[in-house]
């Protein structure tokens, strides 16, 4: 019989439970119990949901009150030092301080899981690292599961992800691969405990399959896997997924371990070869159940795959699942009942995945429910032909873009010249990223007019006061370039997408960003274009309350696209041009409104890019030129910035260059600049604001910390070309530190100036 296998479902809950219980024990209105409480209900309630959908192989610590790296980290006992842990039991609280730092010592760092929008805490290494089983939570977990009458599979991620992912925080020289002896130890000790506690399957995650690998990885993989799959008693199962297989499919499949997942969405074309060279008795989890994505399974096109596997393994060695795990998609549709019912009848969320994943291990064995198999015809059948999605004036236009509608007037030093004789700055201009503190009053104005407690004409003033108000601060701390503060803004991405033809927006489609910080992506089902100006009028406002220049916020179209459930009935490439077209309307509106600077993040950019360097080339071709098509319509003087804000520039430096903004900000302060390196290694011709105040952490840095930030890039970087700014936006701090850290911003910067104006006089 084909198993119905899951890999993980969502865990926050239908109306976010879990942001809501976390985010109450931080603040300390709610006790451990409490969260231990709303925890548990959580998984019984997803435990039962696969159970009633007929998911044979459920998986349990797939849970997490923050993210399954950092649970690992606790696992396995790999506390760093700073967070003074007494070395036993790493329990939540441990995890919590990892996440959010504590007074005496600076949070982990947190980075993007492979091309998603999830962020992971990562695992530090230094030559004190010691490994051994320090968390219960697998193993509780578990039993929890069992008293609910449910044998789970566990799931962890496993050694060689968790090394390759993690970093050398000091500077020994150490090899993290030789870190493998040891930990591969804990990781056979945690497969000897569950086997010993009943569980028949246990699932390791090891999506670095989807990426180039080296030596050191290869040889990790192999040991690993050669000590786990002698455990007795339990079934391992290596998990893939996120990409193809290519040059490790032969390692992959030359595992000995009894099971193997392989993502056949993303890597339909290797099912085939996959389980053609699978030998003896090993199981294959096919992944034909797209878990990055909203659309219905392509029932009919699905069983193709799983009718050639079951002829060459049969039945018994096959098991239907997701692509990846429901983490990265909405819990469930049934909450949505905003959208209408042709549009409900193309998505599947985490749950409705569930149903085909089931429909379709039944079907494979010959079992079809021909009226489910019909009915899902039928709407893919009606999303293909839907007048919704085609728009002939966007095809149009697309196909009309010229070889000049990539371009600026002139070359940068020109347009530089231009500008500065049109904004006048001083020397180390002082702006910020965008958004202000999104405090409960600004979402609460938000929620009461969505709700419709608020007039249209009350709460366009609510927004209005909020910018005076932004706008009088910012010039009495003196920065020479303003923004509105973002106040009308749910999300950068979100936001637009509520207002752009092509877009449709959910109630309750949330998807864990990072912690207890969700998104709600939008989803592009159709050609995109833009029916109005969408900021116009707040930056508009904005500027007519200064006489210093006002900078335009936007997003930009890969960032637009990245952040949202994509179409995947045409090329990415081709969706983000539509939307490159869209903000481009929109920049050219606000550069006739009378804004100087218009910044355009790309907050995305880099996560975009490819997992494999082979496809790295064709993606930062259409990728920059997406952006100069957004930017490509405003004259010299008007001052196009952009924004990034995350590490690792090395690989994608020539490609920023080629995006010839004006002025980039990035994140560069809790790297101490290091990032630099690559912009001055290349020689990156135009004007950088590299993040001096760390916006991640509600620490509030000294001016002189800020002071020495900058000096660092001044011996760098032509002084004439810097700013001065924050890493990236301000929403998700709150005012009282970040009134305290940008007047220190603005002294470090006329330190500099000071030091200056010496050096030339
Ligand atoms: N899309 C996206 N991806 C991104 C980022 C980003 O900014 N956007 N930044 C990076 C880091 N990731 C982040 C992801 C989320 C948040 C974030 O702040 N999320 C907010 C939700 C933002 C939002 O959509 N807010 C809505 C809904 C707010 C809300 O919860 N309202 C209350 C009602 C409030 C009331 O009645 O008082 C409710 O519905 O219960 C709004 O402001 O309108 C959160 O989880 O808290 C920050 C960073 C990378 N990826
Ligand atoms: C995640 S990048 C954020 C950029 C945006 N303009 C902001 O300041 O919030
Ligand atoms: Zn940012």
């Amino acid at each position: 019989m084909t198993i119905a296998h899951n890999l993980g479902f969502p865990r926050i809950g239908e109306r976010r439970e879990l942001k809501k219980a976390t985010e109450a024990y931080w603040k300390g209105d709610a006790d451990y119990a409490s969260l231990a409480a709303t925890g548990a209900e959580l998984r019984r309630s997803n435990w039962e949901k696969q159970k009633k959908a007929g998911i044979e192989l459920i998986p349990s610590n797939d849970f997490s009150f923050y993210d399954q790296m950092l649970d690992q980290s606790c696992l396995v006992g790999n506390v760093p030092e700073r967070f003074a842990w007494n070395g036993n039991n790493a329990t939540i609280d441990v995890a919590f301080d990892m996440a959010r730092g504590t007074r005496e010592a600076i949070a982990c760092e947190m980075t993007k899981w492979f091309d998603t929008n999830y962020h992971y805490l990562v695992p530090e290494f230094t030559r004190q690292t010691a490994f051994k089983l320090a968390g219960r939570k697998i193993f509780d977990e578990f039993e929890e599961a069992k008293a609910q009458g449910i044998i789970t599979k566990p799931v962890m991620v496993g050694p060689a992800t968790y090394l390759s992912l993690g970093k050398v925080t000091d500077d020994s020289g150490l090899d993290k691969f030789a870190l493998a002896d040891q930990l591969i130890p804990v990781y056979v000790e945690i497969a000897e405990k569950l086997a010993a506690a009943g569980a028949k399957w246990l699932q390791l995650d090891e999506p670095i399959f989807a990426l180039d690998l080296n030596d050191a990885q290869r040889e990790v993989i192999k040991k690993a896997y050669d000590a786990l799959a002698g455990v007795k008693g339990i079934k391992i199962m290596v998990a893939h997924y996120f990409g193809e297989l290519r040059d490790n499919i032969e390692l992959f499949t030359s595992l000995p371990v009894a099971g193997l997942h392989i993502d056949a969405v993303r890597g339909v074309k290797e099912v085939e070869t996959v389980a053609t060279r699978l030998g003896g008795e090993t199981v294959l989890s096919v992944g034909v159940v797209d878990g990055r994505n909203i659309w219905k399974t392509n029932l009919e096109r699905a069983i193709g795959p799983l009718n050639m596997v079951r002829s060459k393994l049969g039945s018994d060695r096959l098991m239907v699942g997701p692509s990846c795990s429901l983490l990265h998609v909405p819990v469930t549709l049934r909450s949505e009942t905003k959208l209408d019912d042709e549009f409900l009848n193309w998505l599947a969320f985490a749950e409705e995945k569930l149903d085909e994943i089931v429909f379709l291990a039944q079907a494979v064995d010959g079992n079809v429910d021909q009226a489910v198999l019909s009915t899902n015809q039928r709407a893919m059948v009606d999303r293909a032909n839907s007048a919704r999605i085609h728009d002939e004036s966007v095809k149009k236009r697309v196909a009309a873009v010229t070889e000049d509608d990539y371009k600026r007037h002139s070359a940068y030093t020109e347009r530089a010249q231009k500008q500065r004789g049109k904004l006048n700055l001083p020397a180390f201009p002082i702006t910020t990223i965008g958004s202000f503190p999104q405090t409960a009053e600004v979402r609460k104005a938000r929620a009461d007019h969505k709700r419709g407690d608020l007039s249209d004409a009350g709460y366009n003033a609510f927004v209005e006061q909020q910018i005076v108000d932004a706008v009088k601060m910012q010039e009495k701390m003196g920065f020479d370039m303003l923004v509105h503060g973002e106040f009308e803004r749910n999300d950068m991405v979100e936001y637009f997408g509520e207002l752009l033809a092509g877009y449709a927006f959910t109630k309750f489609g949330w998807v864990q960003s990072y912690g207890s910080r969700y998104v709600k992506p939008p989803i592009i089902f159709g050609d995109v274009s833009r029916p109005e100006p969408m900021t116009v009028r707040w930056s508009k406002y904005a500027q007519s309350l200064t006489d210093k220049p006002m900078k335009g916020m936007l997003t930009g179209p890969v960032t637009m696209v990245e952040w949202a459930f994509v179409r995947d009935d045409q090329p990415r490439s081709e969706t983000v041009k539509q939307v490159a077209l869209a903000i481009r309307d929109e920049v050219v509106d606000l550069e006739a409104a009378g804004l100087a600077a218009i910044q355009i993040d790309e907050a995305a950019f880099r996560e975009g890019l490819p997992l494999r360097q082979a496809d790295w080339k064709a993606y930062l071709e259409w990728a920059t030129a997406s952006f100069r098509l957004t930017a490509g319509g405003v004259a010299d003087e008007t001052q196009v910035h952009t924004h990034m804000c995350y590490s690792e520039f090395n690989d994608i430096i020539e490609a920023i260059a080629d995006m010839d903004a004006d002025c980039i900000s990035i994140e560069t302060s809790r790297s101490q600049m290091e990032l630099l390196d690559a912009f001055v290694k290349f020689n990156y011709p135009n004007e950088i604001g590299p993040g001096v105040y760390d916006i991640h952490s509600p620490r509030v840095p000294a001016t002189q910390e800020m002071v020495d930030l900058l000096r660092k890039a001044t011996q760098v970087l032509p002084p004439e070309r810097i700013w001065v700014n924050p890493d990236c936006g301000l929403k998700t701090r709150g005012w009282a530190e970040v009134e305290q850290a940008l007047i220190h911003m603005v002294d470090a910067a006329r330190e500099l100036r000071a030091a200056k104006a010496i050096c030339v006089g």
